[in-house]
């Protein structure tokens, strides 16, 4: 490619220039696309100049969705539409206000603010995209004149990177070869035979029985109809009963399918969620070692070590690379994956492409938390497919294993099962929680259904004057209170003070009065047992790592905030009761990202760090810790599947889809008793209307396999 041509076809002069012109796109987009324009041979024999210029414009788009998590792009998401635009002065004026108080630089404010503040508009004046045909054309045109290895897939009006669409039809070919109706049917068969050992087991493992009122009991129901599927997937909200279920479904699998212990792995995506798999694992099997029958199997249960899906697979940290493979499978009879809202595409292609065959796999997860933070919301997609549903014949092969459940007949004619053909019964969903305070699960699911009425409702809202205030970023900030049934919202500041006239007088504010005397508590600990026992109580979320509401900046104002009553707490330094958390997994040690420990003295009046591991308290040298931080406030994103009695949370306005409402639910669902938001009402409102929506083509791939094996069978 020589200089002259590129010229013609990149239609700007370099990275800056096109994000100048482009509001949102960053440099990685512009390279992006142009590696691929570049690499592409026949560039100029089949596509005009112009249409070379709005191939490159679909790539760069390409790339801003995929950093955003999407696995492809939908020529239909960017028919007619003028994209990048600038932003609208008022909204200049609020990223300002930000970036002068705050500090952060250029990406933490895209975080915060949704990318607009610093270009003037002039520069910024996006680009137009053509209609849905001629994009398509030019695409098919494009992708058609790519070399054989090439990078790009287009397939119906979904354009994909290859490596995603590699991923998404691996796991649909697994998907749909799974469910097919013949394997079910065969399984089913086979459990029939062993209808009294199915029986019996289910009555020492559940005290209640599985039908009661005409209602089946949903986690029981989950059991049965995981014992005999190759694929299947548990969901519920925070304290529905998820671990209590999946350890009674592994244990009914290892009786009655002869899975032996050995054979059976329990996995997580991250360390610590794999750490707290562990620890219900052990209450659940303490809880069922009391029915004599069922003493042995669970200390042979007990032997299990919930441990990271990278472990599992032994991927090597620097390449990436897994021991196990199609080639090397995994030598596993059940799998049972939790937290697999965190799991992205390209891991979950790598746990599928080394099953053994035969293995079954489970999938366990809250579908409406926080996507993974890499590529894809896949929990989330393979829910909402139609094969989740269970067809009639299903039900009435699961009435035949166990003839209770014809009882809740009615029920599962209306709740449950469907005559789409897709229906395959994959999805096994549990409601209602076992652990918060009922008004937050209703707040919650307000949240969750985008019903900003209901919610603000539930949480009773006082507004108050907010003539004071310096702009749309503090003029309207309240907080919500929810606490033991009831919802308050109380005022961030009193009105008219010179001094209202500052976030940062807000932010002081808001720490004096309500976060402090949660602290106070922690202080007032006399040993590492009861400062986590305080920890538990209490916790303070953002959305944000960096800018001036984040992590970093609280956690400073807060230990800045604590030195006035507390004269030995010296701010960035260590002192006694100080909580920290680690911020790298380190296997060694048994620390992961995201554990939380206290600072105190051991018996040599040194000061260490001490950790819960395996329900006991560790203390750790300090030189020996892997990186850390200190721990006032947390990220959301870093308290997944952890939970509080009290939760605070501080949403800081932003037009970035950042803020939206699975990050809210994710945050709201961490507290057990009571939480408060620190917020606008109009941010509130902006939050739960905003989606953390991905794109993927799991629906059609996957509908598409279906159909193949359908017509196999
Ligand atoms: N059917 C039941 N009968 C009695 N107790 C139950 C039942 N189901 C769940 N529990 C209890 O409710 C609590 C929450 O259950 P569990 O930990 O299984 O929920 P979860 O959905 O896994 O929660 P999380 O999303 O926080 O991981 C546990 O103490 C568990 O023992």
């Amino acid at each position: 490619m020589s200089i002259f041509s590129e010229v013609k076809y990149v239609p700007y002069a370099d990275s800056r220039d096109c994000m100048n012109a482009l509001a949102t796109i960053e440099a990685i987009d512009f390279f992006f696309a142009r590696q691929i324009l570049l690499s592409q041979q026949q560039i100029g024999s089949s596509l005009s100049p112009t249409q070379y210029q709005e191939v490159f414009h679909v790539l760069l788009a390409l790339s801003q969705y995929q950093r955003r998590g999407s696995v492809c792009i939908y020529l239909s998401t960017l028919a007619n539409v003028h994209m990048w635009q600038a932003a609208s002065p008022d909204t200049e004026i609020e990223a300002n206000d930000i970036d002068v108080q705050s500090g952060s630089n250029a990406h933490e404010r895209q975080d915060a603010q949704g990318a607009v503040a610093g270009a003037p508009e002039s520069f910024v004046r996006g680009f137009q995209f053509s209609g849905i045909d001629e994009l398509h054309n030019m695409l098919a045109l494009f992708t058609q004149g790519l070399r054989p290895n090439s990078y790009l897939v287009l397939e119906k009006s979904r354009l994909y990177s290859k490596r995603y669409w590699h991923y998404e039809h691996t796991l649909c070919r697994y998907i749909a070869a799974s469910v097919q109706q013949a394997t079910i049917d065969k399984q089913h068969g086979r459990l029939i035979s062993q209808q009294m050992l199915v029986s019996e087991t289910m009555g020492l493992l559940f005290a209640t029985p599985v039908v009661s009122n005409n209602i089946p009991d949903l986690q029981q129901l989950a059991v049965l109809n995981s014992l005999a599927l190759p694929l299947s997937i548990i969901t519920g909200g925070a304290g529905t009963g998820k671990t209590y279920t999946i350890t009674r479904l592994a244990i009914l699998i290892s009786i009655v399918n002869s899975v032996p212990i050995h054979a059976i792995e329990m996995v997580a995506p991250t360390g610590k969620a794999a750490n707290r798999m562990a620890q219900s694992l052990t209450e659940e099997l303490a809880k069922l070692t009391l029915v004599p029958q069922l003493a042995d199997i669970c200390q042979s249960f007990s032997q299990l070590q919930p441990k990271t899906l990278n472990r599992l697979l032994k991927t090597k940290p620097i390449t990436g690379q897994s021991a196990y493979s199609a080639q090397r499978p995994l030598p596993v009879k059940l799998i049972i994956v939790d937290e697999t809202s965190m799991i992205d595409i390209s891991l979950m292609h790598k746990l599928i492409d080394s099953l053994s065959p035969g293995t079954q796999l489970i999938l366990v997860g809250d579908p409406n938390q926080l996507p993974s933070v890499e590529t894809g919301c896949l929990l989330a997609d393979l829910v909402a497919h139609p094969f989740a549903h269970m067809p009639v014949q299903h039900w009435q092969s699961l009435c035949n294993i166990y003839p209770a459940l014809r009882l809740a007949e009615d029920f599962a004619q209306q709740h449950l099962v469907t005559n789409h053909k897709a229906g395959r019964g994959v999805v096994n969903k549990l409601v209602g929680t076992r652990r918060s305070h009922q008004i937050v699960d209703s707040f919650a699911n307000a949240i969750l259904a985008g019903d900003a009425a209901h919610a603000l409702n539930i949480a009773q809202v006082e507004q108050y004057a907010s003539r004071t205030m310096p702009s749309a970023l503090l003029n309207s900030v309240v907080t919500f209170e929810q606490s033991r049934g009831q919802v308050q919202i109380l005022p961030l500041m009193s009105a008219n003070t010179e001094q209202s006239n500052s976030l940062k007088y807000a932010v002081d504010k808001v720490i004096a009065d309500h976060i402090l005397p949660h602290l106070f508590n922690l202080f007032k600990a006399n040993s590492p047992d009861e400062a986590f026992l305080a920890l538990k109580k209490y916790a303070l979320l953002t959305p944000f790592r960096k800018s001036y509401l984040g992590t970093a900046s609280l956690n400073q104002l807060i230990e800045l905030a604590l030195s006035k009553h507390f004269n030995w707490i010296k701010p960035n330094q260590l002192y006694k009761c100080k909580p920290i958390m680690i911020l790298q997994n380190d296997y060694q040690l048994s620390l992961f990202n995201g554990d939380i420990g206290i600072m105190w003295e051991n018996s040599d009046k040194e000061l260490v760090a001490y950790f819960t591991v395996d329900k006991h308290l560790v203390a750790y040298p300090v030189y020996n810790l892997p990186a850390f931080d200190t721990n006032f406030a947390m990220t959301i994103h870093k308290t997944q599947g952890s939970e509080f009695e009290n939760v605070d949370i501080i949403l800081p306005p932003s037009d970035s889809d950042f803020l939206n409402k699975q990050l809210l639910y994710t945050g709201v669902t961490r507290a057990q008793k009571s939480v408060r938001i620190f917020t606008s009402i109009q941010t509130f409102r902006q939050t739960i209307s905003t989606s953390a929506d991905r794109i993927s083509g799991l629906d059609a791939s996957l509908s598409a396999a279906l159909a193949c094996f359908g017509q196999q069978e």
